[in-house]
């Protein structure tokens, strides 16, 4: 029998959707874990094909090819990539900025939003919780994924559930929280996509078709995931249903004209990715 095809998937809350309902399958075998090992894994050969950071199917377009319908995508802000900082955004220059080791899309993306506002800062991969590296010097955290949300709420909670989209605060006392996606809508009015299916060997048909029922299934029970997650985030079901009805998952045409912008700001030629038909 030949090898099962391996496919990376992200633990995050926001791939829930589509990973919750991925059937087993004798034809292909589910590899876990952060952006940033999944990426390593893929670029590495040791799994097919996975959601995989946007910048690294960007950086390995001549390796890489993604399925032409799938994104993790926002319009506006996404509340889970976010800088924590306890100076104002003009005030980051020259400062030490703490970065997640899980995310490459949004380090890039914090880069190209600060390069725009013409601040030089000092990125170094740092964990911690965000308080402990802000107690430990640093000017701001970059947190991704379930970690940044959990801490945005944490730090600007609680909050009721009937609270208008424009009453939920972006910061507590000295500490302010930048949603990296919703100041590159500010830049540019486009979604911006963190996240592209890339694979370097085709996957078998079957997954393909499996992915897209299990996003239609997913999607089509947006509450009960919302609900599962919640508990398992501990956060309210509100906030996580309102997170996730938020995402892109279609790479639809916006999606796609937010990512050749990103490639265009890392100097990588449209022309050159690769999306299968
Ligand atoms: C929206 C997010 O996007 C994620 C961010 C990634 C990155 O920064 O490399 C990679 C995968 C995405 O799912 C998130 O982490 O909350």
């Amino acid at each position: 029998m030949s090898k099962p095809y391996r496919i990376g998937l992200i633990d995050f809350a926001n791939v829930a959707p589509i990973n919750e309902y991925l059937p087993e399958s004798d034809a292909y075998e589910v590899h876990r874990g952060v952006p940033t090992e999944m990426n390593r894994q893929l670029l590495a050969g040791e799994i097919d094909l996975a959601n995989i950071s946007s910048f690294e199917f960007l950086q390995n377009a001549h390796l890489l090819q993604a399925l032409p319908d799938f994104s993790v995508s926002v319009l506006g802000p996404v509340y889970s990539v976010n800088l924590f900082h306890n100076l104002p955004w003009e005030a980051l220059q020259g400062k030490r900025i703490a970065l997640t080791t899980q995310s490459a899309t949004s380090v890039k993306l914090l880069e190209v939003l600060l390069s725009l506002s013409g601040i030089q800062a000092t990125l170094e991969r740092n964990e911690g919780s965000v308080q402990a590296l802000l107690d430990a010097g640093y000017a701001g955290v970059l947190k991704i994924g379930d970690n940044a949300l959990r801490e945005w709420y944490q730090l600007c909670g609680p909050l009721e559930p009937h609270a208008s989209v424009w009453d939920i605060p972006h910061g507590r006392g000295e500490v302010q929280v930048t949603d990296l996606s919703m100041r590159w809508y500010d830049h540019f009015g486009l979604p911006f996509a963190f996240a592209v299916w890339a694979y370097r060997t085709p996957p078998p048909p079957e997954l393909v078709h499996n992915l897209r029922l299990a996003r239609r299934t997913g999607l089509g029970e947006l509450a009960v995931v919302a609900e599962r997650n919640a508990r398992k985030l501990d956060l309210p079901e509100f906030i996580v249903q309102h997170y996730l009805w938020n995402f892109r998952y279609h790479l639809e045409k916006p999606d796609r004209l937010g990512l050749l912008k990103f490639a265009e700001l890392v100097g990588v030629s449209g022309e050159t990715l690769r999306f299968s038909e």
